[in-house]
């Protein structure tokens, strides 16, 4: 695993130490995230990446005071998130998968109300709530009930929600989930513009391979309650070499320029019938190289097709498994037992 650097900044925002978190239901007990270990510094854009039951929103519900871990610790802007859930709280802004507001309201006063219970006099609150409206292209909705907005609105109104306070740290579970395309890419940009804008730490949560490869400068892969992988995008599919795929005219000449090019260092080769598929690093300037090679031995290849490796690739690797694969099962605990120790926020 490679281990993200930082330089600037004195104290990170996130430190978390053996953080665990099991839940317990019909005599079974779910390790849902495990020992983990993770230092974010202040100002950084983060995304976890990871599967359905991965252990992405648990571990956010601990950093955000939500619930409270089974063992090991976590620090939120500097405070313990048990020992000072109060201040950790008035530091953070959290965006979760269901949201707060009320849908009888009117989205600027649900704004204004969230700016009063932390702590804005009403005149603060209503000026936050109009630069929020401005900033988060809500100025068409602002004045309609929240039950009447459509879902991309909704999800901005909910990062209003987040934001009234300026937190130090954002929190933000499945942004984009539920969202179409065009409404995915507004609300990935509107991110982007948030985090370059106030500086401050931008935590999500994705199951979007896109999401976490185009909005985040970290990604931390995660599965079965474990990270597997903290890295920049870039760097986790640097790692893992491109994907030249060869076409021959069958499969006998496929055959012999895969014992061709076992003989490549550093490279995988595959042979699946009369294609054979090679992986390599800067597989794209090589490929001149290889072409040139496999003609002097009397197998140039009929088609060629070079593949930058996807943030998929990288959970191929390291787990066996696709992530889009995953996606598609349903979840295995759609029936047990909710436990419900969510301390009200
Ligand atoms: N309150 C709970 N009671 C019992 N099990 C739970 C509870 N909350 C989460 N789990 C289990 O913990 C595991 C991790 O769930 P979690 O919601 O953190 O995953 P996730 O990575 O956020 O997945 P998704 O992408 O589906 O949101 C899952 O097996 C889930 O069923």
């Amino acid at each position: 695993m490679t281990h993200h650097t930082h330089s600037d900044h004195s104290s990170p925002a996130i430190v978390t130490r053996g953080l665990t978190r099991h839940f317990t239901s019909r005599k079974q007990t779910v390790e849902a995230v495990q020992g983990l270990d993770l230092e974010i510094g202040q100002g950084e854009l983060v995304a976890f990446l990871g599967p359905n039951g991965a252990g992405k929103s648990t571990t956010l519900r601990m950093l955000t005071t939500l619930i409270p871990p089974t063992s090991g610790t976590a620090s939120v802007a500097g405070h313990d998130v048990v020992t000072g859930q109060k201040d950790v709280r008035r530091a953070i802004g959290f965006v979760g998968q269901g949201n707060g507001a009320g849908h009888r309201q009117l989205g600027r006063d649900e704004l204004i109300s969230q700016g009063r219970a932390y702590g804005l006099s009403h005149a603060e609150s209503r000026e936050r709530a109009a630069q929020l409206i401005e900033d988060l292209d809500l100025t068409a909705v602002a004045d309609r009930k929240v039950s009447s907005l459509s879902g991309g609105q909704r999800r901005r109104l909910d990062i209003a929600m987040g934001l009234v306070h300026v937190p130090r740290v954002l929190f933000l579970d499945e942004p984009s989930t539920g969202l179409d395309p065009q409404n995915r890419a507004n609300l990935q940009e509107l991110v982007r513009r948030l985090h370059a804008d106030s500086g401050s730490t931008v935590v999500l949560t994705t199951h979007y391979l896109e999401e976490a490869d185009a909005l985040a400068d970290r990604v931390i892969v995660v599965d079965h309650g474990r990270m597997i992988a903290d890295d920049s995008a870039a760097r986790l599919k640097s790692g893992l070499g491109d994907l030249v795929r060869l076409g021959y005219d069958d499969p006998s000449s496929a055959a012999r320029a895969a014992a061709r090019l076992g003989r490549v260092p550093e490279s995988r080769v595959d042979v699946d019938g009369d294609a054979v598929s090679l992986r390599v690093k800067d597989g794209s300037r090589m490929v001149g190289e290889l072409l040139a090679d496999l003609t002097a031995d009397g197998v140039p290849p009929t088609r060629v097709e070079v593949a930058r490796p996807t943030l998929d690739d990288v959970f191929l690797d390291l787990t066996g498994r696709s992530l889009r694969e995953t996606q598609q099962a349903p979840s295995p605990d759609t029936d047990s037992t909710e436990i419900n120790n969510e301390v009200a926020a």
